[in-house]
């Protein structure tokens, strides 16, 4: 299948590149040419670029997709009280059917939004690969797992087989990784196996890292170390590939334990501020080389998984906090939202650019609306404008899976029949 998309403004997202008008040629998976103008060819299904924008589709680096099943039914607590008292439980009555219709409703919801890859973090994955398989987004897939009153056998089990079974599948749109869920929920031999098997695989590793003050406590007390200090003692950065999700709470010394890791820091912070849970510290984190992408976190915190939102708190959240409007430009945030996401799922040389021979994950923002005029400046309209809703078209891995904001791959008035169904019947007497 070819594409041609004419006349559209493209933000490549590559260093240096001024927004542009121009055309974009698709062929099988990948962009073959991006030019002033490309003479369409027969079989081309061609996309008019009237007043649109194409920039690379974003990529979620922190999510547990079938969570969209608990959006709205436990707000305004603490996370240890949000997790202990009403996910857990909620969590324990899903089935494996539950969560693939929860993980194609959020994946209805990120096309919809303009997110084309995203990391996924949770329990019955193959279900989730389905889901995957189905809708056509591009997933890095994670089990996630607990290791404290037993060894988890089972659970690494199963992180091994997703690792076996998934990875490359899908055309490609799947990879995979390895989910410790975090310091607390997680001894020190087990992660020491994790690590090992990780390093050994070239398998990135996926985990929770310093969300809350109370979480630095409770390691102090059990390791006499800071959430990132245990981590290091185990030799977590050492080799491994790992994308930290959260660390909110790092003292200047734990910033410096990171530097010169491999992969680096999932920023989520709709989930922080509505959890309470603070204000990470990425541009200190940045400014010292650290990589930082962008992710929703699962939509039972963030409430939605519409990465849009997303970029506007991170940058809002970095102005505010240091009482410095210059921190997070519009073109930085951006950057996080794509490159540096990429960046965080080891796919910085597919995705998170527009540029020939790069996967062809594209969206098109419908720029003809009130909010979106005039244009001075497209990358500061993009990152503090744009909502999810102005996303026309999403192209994952050179297929249409939206146009004209219709979703081709999924049948949403069965998905809400069967969301609706089984999201009352998970949380019924919780
Ligand atoms: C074992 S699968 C993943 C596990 O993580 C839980 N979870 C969701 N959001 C958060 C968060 O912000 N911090 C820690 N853990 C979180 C989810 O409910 C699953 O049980
Ligand atoms: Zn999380």
């Amino acid at each position: 299948m070819s594409i041609l998309i004419q006349q559209a403004m493209i933000m490549t997202m590559n260093d240096n590149d001024a927004p542009f008008m121009g055309d974009i040629r698709v062929e099988g998976d990948r962009i073959v040419e991006i030019a002033a103008h490309i003479t369409s060819q027969p079989g081309d299904e061609v996309i008019h670029g009237n007043d649109m924008l194409a920039m690379p589709g974003l990529i979620n680096a922190h999510q547990h997709s079938p969570m969209s099943l608990l959006r709205g039914f436990s707000d305004d607590l603490k996370l240890m009280d949000w997790l202990d008292r009403k996910m857990l439980p909620a969590e324990a009555n899903m089935t494996p059917e539950d969560i693939y219709w929860g993980a194609q409703l959020s994946h209805a919801e990120m096309i919809r939004s303009g997110t084309t890859t995203y990391a996924d973090m949770y329990v019955h994955m193959n279900e989730i690969a389905e889901a995957v398989m189905l809708t056509g987004i591009r997933a890095s897939l994670t089990r996630g797992m607990v290791f404290m009153e037993d060894d988890g056998g089972r659970r690494l089990q199963e992180a091994i087989d997703l690792v076996q079974r998934w990875s490359g599948k899908a055309e490609g749109r799947i990879t995979t990784m390895y989910g410790p869920h975090s310091p607390y929920t997680c001894a020190p031999e087990p992660l020491r196996d994790v690590i090992a098997m990780a390093v050994k695989e070239d398998v990135p590793i996926h985990i929770h890292l310093a969300e809350t003050s109370e979480e630095v406590v409770k390691i102090r007390e059990r390791y006499g170390m800071t959430p990132t200090e245990y981590l290091e003692s185990l030799g977590m950065f050492e080799q491994a590939h790992v994308l930290l999700a959260h660390a909110v709470h790092l003292d200047r010394q734990d910033v410096e334990r990171l530097k010169g890791m491999r992969g680096g820091v999932s920023h989520n912070p709709v989930s922080n501020l509505k959890l309470g849970c603070g204000i990470a510290p990425i541009t200190e984190m940045m400014a010292q080389g650290i990589q930082v992408g962008l992710g929703t976190d699962g939509a039972g915190s963030a409430t939605t998984v519409d990465m849009f939102e997303e970029i506007k708190a991170a940058t809002w959240l970095q102005k505010l906090n240091y009482g410095d409007p210059t921190r997070l430009p519009a073109r930085n945030v951006l950057q996080v939202a794509t490159r540096g996401s990429a960046g965080l799922l080891n796919l910085e040389e597919q995705v998170g650019v527009l540029e020939v021979g790069r996967k062809a994950d594209i969206i098109l923002i419908d720029l003809s609306k009130p909010h979106l005029q005039p244009v001075h400046n497209l990358e500061s309209l993009v990152a503090y404008s744009v909502n999810g809703s102005d996303v026309d078209t999403t192209i994952v891995n050179g297929k249409i899976l939206m146009k004209g904001r219709q979703l081709l791959t999924i049948d949403e008035e069965i998905l809400f029949h069967e969301t609706r169904t089984r999201a009352k019947r998970i949380v019924e007497g919780i």
